[in-house]
């Protein structure tokens, strides 16, 4: 797959998600690190954005509940290149109902080579990188090159 570079802004989206015996881990973890979180814009997963902004105060954009859908939103918005950041603290203990989604969603995210954080410790290490108030380079697959490959535009 060929790549492009495609910068992520110094003001970054920031997803958040957390299954349901994790989102005291992350609510904690939002309000610990809110003078950084303020300075970008949050969206999340129904239940989990709901709490983070009852508990914060901090505005999150919701989109649907995880198991109603959520992830597969949050899934097409990295594709469309409106999530910078996936923080998900998802839960290594339970099944859940959704878990294709749950894969589906880490999958895209590597596709598209956003940062994203399954734990507090990686969180904690990526808000304090230099790169969170600037912006950086990353390189993201060709899509218009793939299509056209495909569609016999171009040959190679
Ligand atoms: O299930 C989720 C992620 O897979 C999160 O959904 P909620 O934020 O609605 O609990």
């Amino acid at each position: 797959m060929n790549t492009i570079d495609k910068p992520i802004a110094a003001r970054k989206r920031i997803a958040l998600v957390a299954h349901d015996n994790r989102k005291q881990g992350l609510i904690a973890w939002c309000d610990k690190h809110r003078g950084v979180l303020e300075q970008h814009q949050l969206l999340g997963t129904g239940t989990t954005g709901t709490q983070i902004e009852a508990s914060t105060g901090m505005p999150v954009e919701k989109l649907f509940s995880g198991p109603m859908g959520g992830d597969q939103q949050l899934g097409a918005k990295i594709c469309q290149g409106d999530v910078d950041i996936l923080i998900f603290f998802w839960d290594p203990f339970e099944p859940m109902p959704h878990d294709p989604d749950v894969k589906a969603l880490l999958r895209i995210a590597a596709v598209w080579n956003i940062p994203v954080a399954c734990n507090a410790s990686t969180a904690d290490m990526m808000i304090h990188s230099t790169l969170m108030s600037q912006s950086f380079a990353r390189e993201v697959p060709d899509y218009q090159g793939y299509l056209a490959a495909r569609t016999g535009e171009i040959t190679v």
